[in-house]
């Protein structure tokens, strides 16, 4: 499964969002990570449709939504129309999953499920078949800059191993609290999608990204 280095733009600074990202996209990183908050999922609000569309018209990478908002269903064609690629959804936040999925799919968009660190891992095995990416929080979801949950390790074999005995091995994406110094380790547990904000947008993107595709590629 390749290794891919998605930078999340919640910590970049808004006011350079184009020459940072531009950065991110010339060093190497394939996707773009955008967190949209409602204020009711999560505590905080960020930004939403018409930052992803400003930002589509000028960047080649894949743009991966993670959306921290309750009952996301209203909101996918929107999203999908303003330049996601992929959508990710968080279980905790619909009151019907598989209508949301199927919903993501009809859009021709593809389909993320991300699950908070308190959240069972087995929850999702029954949306496998129809998913293209778990999203496993590595954090509490609603701030960037937090700390990597070290239990988040065990949920990542977890979810390889659920995999494993359904027979469909799917992207594992990984959010919070990524630096150089633990991403081996979640590498070695089974994730191969790596969001990090922090680590990329504080101090100098080009070279951060360089140092993560260095670990990412080899
Ligand atoms: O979804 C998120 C927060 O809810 C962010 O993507 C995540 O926190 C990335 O930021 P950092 O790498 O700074 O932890
Ligand atoms: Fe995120």
């Amino acid at each position: 499964m390749k290794n891919i280095l998605s930078p999340s733009i919640l910590s970049a600074d808004f006011g350079y969002l184009k020459d940072e990202i531009e950065k991110t996209e010339k060093a190497g990183a394939e996707y773009l990570h955008f967190d949209v908050m409602d204020g009711l999922f999560v505590p905080s609000i960020s930004f939403g449709m018409p930052v992803l569309e400003a930002v589509s018209k000028y960047t080649k990478q894949v743009l991966d939504v993670h959306l921290m908002i309750q009952e996301p269903i209203r909101y996918i064609e929107t999203f999908q129309k303003a330049g996601a690629d992929i959508i990710t959804v968080h279980y905790e936040a619909c009151e019907d999953l598989k209508a949301t999925i199927q919903k993501i799919k009809d859009c021709g968009a593809k389909v993320g499920v991300s699950i908070k660190p308190k959240t069972d891992v087995s929850v999702i095995e029954e949306f496998l078949d129809d998913m293209d990416m778990l999203l496993i929080m590595t954090v509490e979801p609603g701030f960037g800059g937090q700390s990597f949950i070290p239990e988040s390790i065990g949920r990542i074999k977890e979810a390889r191993a659920i995999m494993e005995k359904r027979g469909r091995q799917i992207d594992i994406q990984v959010d919070g609290g990524i630096y150089l110094h633990n991403i081996e380790e979640v590498l070695a547990a089974g994730a191969n999608v790596i969001v990090a904000g922090s680590a990329v947008f504080k101090g100098d993107a080009s070279k951060n990204v360089e140092d993560f595709m260095k670990v990412l590629d080899k």
